[in-house]
Parts: C-alpha cells; sequence; structure tokens
C-alpha cells in the first residue's frame, strides 16, 4: 500500500466503524407516548413505526427533522458496450446537464428537480464518473478519478483504491449536505447501464439467482433481459469474492460507491437516509454488511418496479411507504417521501395526548 491508498482506508474504516445506534430512550418514550396520542391506537398505520425510527435517530421523542437534500450522483459503466440498456450510455452526461440546465421553474429540468422543488428538497449533483469532459459548474460536486467503469463482465469494474475515494467523496457530499442544514438525506443516481452492477451486486449479496434480481432498467425487451441476465451471472462466475468492498470494487460503480459514502456519514451524523430504487438498495445491501447499525438510519420511499428491490427491502427487513411504480431513479421516489416522514414526526412532537385533551380514552 502507497501513502495515499493507506490514508483512504484508515479514513473509510474510522466511517464504517463509527455508526452510532439508535438512541434507546428516546425510542422507548416515542413508543410509550405514541401509545397515548388521541386517535385510536395504530390508526395512523406505518406512520406510527416510521415516527417511532425518527425518534430512535434524532435522539428525542418529539423529532422535529427539517431540512431535506438529494444528492445526485452520475457515473458511466463499461458493462453498457454489452448492449444491457435500453439507451445510449450518452443519456448520462446530457441527463447531467439537465439536473443542473436554468430553467422557467428553476434550476433542473429532471424529475429530481421537479419533485425537489415541490418538496423543498435542496439538489446536489456529484460527477462520480461519467464518460464526457463536463463543463466547469458551481453546482457541480466534482468527484471523477475515471470516465466510467470498466466492463464487470470481463474484469474488476473499479479498483479498491477508485472504490474507497468515491466512498470517501460521498461521505464529504453528505456532510455537506448536513451543513447546510439536511435532516432528511437522499442519495440518488444518474448512470445509463447501472441497475447491471447494482443487480450484480444484490446476487452475490443475497445469495440470489442473477434472473431473481435483474429486472428491465431503462425498459429493455425480453431479448436485452435474457442476455443481461447471462452477463450478470458472467460476472458472478469470473469474480466469488464475498467481503462487501470487494463485490462493490469488481461489479461496481463510481455513483453506487458514492451513495454508500453518503449513507455511512449520514448515519454517523444522526440524520435519516432515504432510500429510493434498486440502485440505492444495492449500496445499502453493502452498507449494512459492512456495519448492521446503518439499517437503522435507512427509509425506504416506495417499493420500485425493478425485479429484485422487493428482495432487497426484504433482507434489510425495512417496509416501503409507497407503491407509484416508480422504476426512474435519480432519487425520485426518496424525494416523493420527504412529506410523509415530516408528517410522521408532526403527529409524534405535536398531537395531544388524551390526558392533555382531558379526553376519556375508556
Ligand atoms: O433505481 C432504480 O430503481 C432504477 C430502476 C430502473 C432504472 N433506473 C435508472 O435507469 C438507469 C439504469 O437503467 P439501465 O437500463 O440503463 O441499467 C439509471 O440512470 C437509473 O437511474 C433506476
Ligand atoms: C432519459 C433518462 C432519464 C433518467 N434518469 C435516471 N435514469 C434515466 C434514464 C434515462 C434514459
Amino acid at each position: 500500500m502507497n501513502a495515499d491508498s493507506s490514508h483512504t482506508a484508515g479514513a473509510l474504516r474510522d466511517l464504517i466503524d463509527h455508526l452510532p445506534d439508535p438512541c434507546p430512550d428516546s425510542l422507548a418514550r416515542a413508543a410509550e407516548r405514541q401509545d397515548q396520542l388521541t386517535k385510536p391506537r395504530g390508526a395512523l398505520g406505518d406512520l406510527e413505526a416510521l415516527a417511532i425510527r425518527l425518534a430512535g435517530v434524532f435522539g428525542t421523542e418529539r423529532p422535529h427533522p427539517q431540512g431535506a437534500a438529494v444528492i445526485v450522483a452520475a457515473g458511466d459503466h463499461g458493462v453498457t458496450s454489452e448492449g444491457v440498456s435500453a439507451y445510449p450510455p450518452e443519456v448520462t452526461p446530457a441527463m447531467l446537464a439537465n439536473f443542473l440546465a436554468e430553467t422557467e421553474a428553476g434550476p433542473g429540468g429532471a424529475a429530481v428537480n421537479a419533485l425537489a422543488r415541490a418538496t423543498g428538497t435542496r439538489v446536489y449533483v456529484m460527477n462520480a464518473g461519467v464518460n464526457a469532459d463536463l463543463p466547469d459548474h458551481p453546482g457541480l460536486i466534482r468527484a471523477a478519478l475515471r470516465r466510467g467503469s470498466r466492463n464487470l463482465r470481463v474484469e474488476s469494474a473499479m479498483t479498491e483504491e477508485e472504490t474507497r475515494q468515491l466512498i470517501l467523496a460521498g461521505a464529504r457530499a453528505a456532510q455537506q449536505a448536513i451543513e447546510d442544514g439536511a435532516d432528511f438525506l437522499i442519495p440518488g443516481e444518474m448512470g445509463i447501464g447501472n441497475t447491471t452492477p447494482a443487480a450484480a451486486i444484490t446476487a452475490r449479496m443475497l445469495g440470489a439467482a442473477p434472473e431473481a434480481v435483474t429486472g428491465r432498467g431503462t425498459g429493455v425487451d425480453d431479448e436485452r433481459l435474457s442476455h443481461k441476465v447471462a452477463v450478470v451471472r458472467a460476472a458472478l462466475e469470473r469474480s466469488p469474492v464475498t467481503d462487501p468492498l470487494a463485490v462493490l470494487t469488481e461489479f461496481g460503480g463510481y455513483e453506487i460507491a458514492a451513495m454508500l459514502g453518503m449513507m455511512l456519514q449520514a448515519a454517523r451524523e444522526r440524520r435519516a437516509v432515504i432510500l429510493d430504487g434498486f440502485v440505492e438498495g444495492s449500496a445499502a445491501l453493502i452498507g449494512v454488511a459492512l456495519n448492521s447499525n446503518l439499517r437503522h438510519f435507512l427509509f425506504p420511499a416506495g417499493e420500485c418496479a425493478e425485479r429484485g428491490h422487493r428482495a432487497q427491502l426484504e433482507h434489510l427487513g425495512l417496509k416501503p411507504m409507497f407503491n407509484l411504480g416508480l422504476r426512474l431513479g435519480e432519487g425520485t421516489g426518496g424525494v416523493l417521501a420527504v412529506p410523509l416522514l415530516r408528517g410522521a414526526a408532526a403527529t409524534l412532537r405535536e398531537m395531544r395526548t388524551f390526558e392533555e385533551a382531558g379526553i376519556a380514552a375508556g
């Protein structure tokens, strides 16, 4: 190991090893309070458990999470040369420009920008490894080490050092968002081809068959889907790794590593991480395998339409908040969940108990 890689290895170990527990006192007090609020017991459905989990994250029985931020990390994938996506890789840098474009409605012309404006969520955009020379833009976080990952079917998608550096870059971006006021952190992604590495990671981390966790991504037809499954199977056969960081390095990609870093840093800082779709889920699987405490800080938004997403959530033991058939990425589902979680916290924080309201509950 040279000096640089021993530095990144130490910094990464420190990040992984220092995730807090949810606050046990706040969890217990919130559960007790929840039972006394002026509503039939259980009538707020899943909002009740979500509010209690938020109490554990924020260390208070009356959580008041405020700012929300989505960090959209973009990366390209060597595996697109195998024909695994319905769209060409040139869409990745074009969408990155779209995230940053000035429009009549404000900055950004993509779905995530519109939903972020609608929900009061701040958008950050990161080049994690796009295959283009991007013009300078004050809104662009620069973290790219390479113009796209290598083809995971034939070789390791990333190097160990690239993996560490991208995780740390994601952690720094999350820290900036937190310092800017984010209590909810939404890792988001854009990368043509990235449901292939996400499927390979998911298959290996769950011990699942490739066909059970490989989906249509941007919308491949049956023929391309079978080919995509074969590519995932070839990658899994090429590399038998099981160590979580080695799995991430082998199968990629750069934006998945960056999202893992965002999750670890947000948990370390006791912020709630809202999980969007299948690609975010693959980063979460690596994170929870590295430190199971991460799970307490993860809030899956919707169950997305990508095959394998449900298996990821079952493995994590976390229930999604909705099912709208989303399969876009960018962090869109996560952004949509912000008002739900704000609402869950508000009920626990602001509702009166039966005693306070003078209502005899029988
Ligand atoms: O995260 C998801 O659930 C998800 C499901 C389907 C598609 N995507 C998005 O679509 C792109 C990846 O799809 P593909 O077919 O190119 O692998 C990438 O830009 C993702 O943001 C994302
Ligand atoms: C246009 C387009 C936008 C996206 N946003 C996230 N993934 C995407 C894939 C495509 C193809």
